[in-house]
């Protein structure tokens, strides 16, 4: 091919950077839509979610929550004898999830779109120029000019606290986590937020011994307290070990043991240490100085069309609104809307839904009552248990949950609500249309509800919520 062949195939509509849910959809839509697309990964297409995020996680819950209801059979249905076996987890994630962390299908999926796949870790270079770093010695750095604009979609990757001796010691981080060949006898797990609790739990259940020390004062605290209270009992009772409100000062690794020192002195040891501290976009690498913005900003600020500037979109977890796949499509979806000129409405965040996939599930959506307090509303809120509904009366073993509705009194609408419980991931969905809907609570209170579903607990919560008008 010429040189001038060249530079014609490398002036392409749009450049998406980083494959991940969100710029895998903007990448495909676009190619779709016949806009001429070049998509840049430096890793795997697909990103986190599919290869060390939500499925592999899921499908280890799969299972740890299989053995946990195999173990309520005593009481209620009979006898059972459950002797976990990682192997049957292990496998599949390796070999039909992630084709042995094989992007091929996904790759292939793309260019079926008629989107062309770049490997490589790619930056800005200028407005609507981005430049792919060489993969090898030998190989030049490419560069393409994108007439319509730059898509960034680049993730976020985990954060590792500064604690004295971590950064040199052999921890797991989510990818070890899921794509572990054994469960190990024991685990330590830094941080208490969703993907702590949701893999110490599925570890715990096939006999490892877990202890999670989280430094808040409650597991889970971006969610209600009382949700975390609920959690942190069903994991005691279930043999983990919780630290909350605890420091970690340091750490150390020496005969394939892990020792945890806390500021209080106190030691905790374990053959693996899982850091789950939080993820964070990492801006730093990608040029954005070229375009006029900030690469030490903490996320990528956009606007409800996910523009960050001229000719230049973010989406998913860079842009800071909720580290979620739901997220990252739904911006990436609105970013597409605007490559392509089309209306549509701008990001919603409002009602943005939530589950940690422990057993019992916590869906949340919208604000929390402090969150709401903070924004100075007249809140009203209202508590329902579970165990008190008739569905949960009949469920027993396993029944834990609540459903807890945060009002704004002066609009009389729902503005968050938690739904915790067996399904409390699917119980969220109603809750989520009253949110994003604004349906009133008096209609809310006038509807229908089967009986006995679980679902049925909102009812409760909306009487409670009623009596305290
Ligand atoms: C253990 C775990 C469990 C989770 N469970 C859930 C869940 O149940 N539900 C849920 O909604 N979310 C869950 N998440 C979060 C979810 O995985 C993320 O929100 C989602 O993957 C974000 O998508 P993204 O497209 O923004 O970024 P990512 O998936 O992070 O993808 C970004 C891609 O960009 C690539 N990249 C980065 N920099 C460059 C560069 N300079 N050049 C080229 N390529 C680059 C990366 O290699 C990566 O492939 C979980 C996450 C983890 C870690
Ligand atoms: N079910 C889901 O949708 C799901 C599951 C897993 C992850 N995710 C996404 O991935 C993101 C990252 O998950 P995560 O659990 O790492 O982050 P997180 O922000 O949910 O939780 C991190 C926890 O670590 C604690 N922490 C921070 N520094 C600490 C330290 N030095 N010592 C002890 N504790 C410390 C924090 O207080 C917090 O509770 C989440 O925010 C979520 O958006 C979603």
């Amino acid at each position: 091919m010429s040189n001038r062949a060249a530079e014609e195939v490398d002036v392409v509509d749009v450049v998406v950077i980083g494959l991940g849910p969100g710029g895998e959809y903007v990448a495909g839509r676009l190619a779709e839509a016949g806009l001429a697309v070049v998509g840049v990964e430096a890793e795997l297409v697909g990103g986190e979610c599919p290869y060390w995020g939500c499925v592999p996680s899921k499908m280890m819950i799969r299972a740890g929550n299989l053995l946990a209801e195999a173990r309520r059979v005593p009481g209620m249905a009979g006898a059972a004898r459950v002797e976990p076996d990682w192997t049957p987890v292990a496998a599949p994630i390796r070999d039909e999830a992630t084709d042995d962390w094989d992007d091929r299908v996904a790759a292939e999926r793309l260019t079926g779109k008629g989107g062309r796949l770049v490997r490589g870790r790619g930056r800005l270079a200028g407005p609507g120029r981005v430049s792919v770093a060489a993969q090898s010695a030998g190989e030049a750095a490419r560069e393409f000019t994108a007439r319509r604009g730059v898509v960034l979609a680049t993730g976020s990757r985990p954060q590792i606290p500064p604690v004295p001796g971590l950064a040199g010691a052999p921890y797991w981080t989510n990818r070890e986590a899921v794509s572990a060949k054994e469960a190990p006898a024991s685990l330590l797990v830094l941080g208490g937020g969703s993907i702590g609790v949701e893999l110490a739990q599925v570890y715990a259940r096939f006999g490892t011994r877990v202890t999670v020390v989280e430094a808040l004062e409650r597991l889970v605290p971006a969610e209600e307290p009382e949700a975390a209270e609920l959690l942190a009992g069903i994991l005691r009772k279930e043999g983990m070990e919780l630290r909350t409100g605890a420091r970690a000062a340091e750490v150390r690794h020496d005969g394939g043991e892990f020792t945890l020192v806390l500021a209080d002195g106190t030691r905790l040891t374990g053959e693996r240490l899982l850091v789950a501290t939080g993820r964070r976009p990492d801006l730093g690498e990608l040029g954005l100085e070229t375009v006029g913005l900030d690469p030490a900003a903490r996320a990528l600020p956009v606007d409800g069309r996910m523009r960050a500037a001229p000719g230049l979109w973010g989406v998913g977890d860079m842009t800071g609104h909720g580290a979620f796949t739901h997220v990252a499509i739904h911006e990436a979806e609105i970013a597409v809307r605007d490559v392509l000129g089309r209306g549509g409405p701008d990001a919603d965040y409002r009602a943005l839904p939530r589950v940690t996939f422990t057993d019992p599930e916590i869906g949340a959506v919208g604000l929390t009552e402090e969150q709401a307090r903070e924004r100075g509303l007249r809140v009203r809120t209202a508590l329902s248990r579970v165990p008190s509904s008739s569905r949960g009366w009949i469920h027993k073993a396993g029944n834990e949950g609540l459903v807890k509705l945060v009002e704004d009194a002066d609009r009389g609408v729902l503005v968050g609500a938690c739904s915790m419980g067996p399904m409390g991931g699917e119980v969220l969905y109603g809750l989520a249309v009253a949110v994003q809907a604004e349906v009133p609570v008096e209609t809310l209170l006038h509807m229908i509800y089967a009986y006995p579903t679980f679902h049925r607990g909102v009812q409760d919560a909306l009487m409670a919520l009623r009596q305290r008008a």
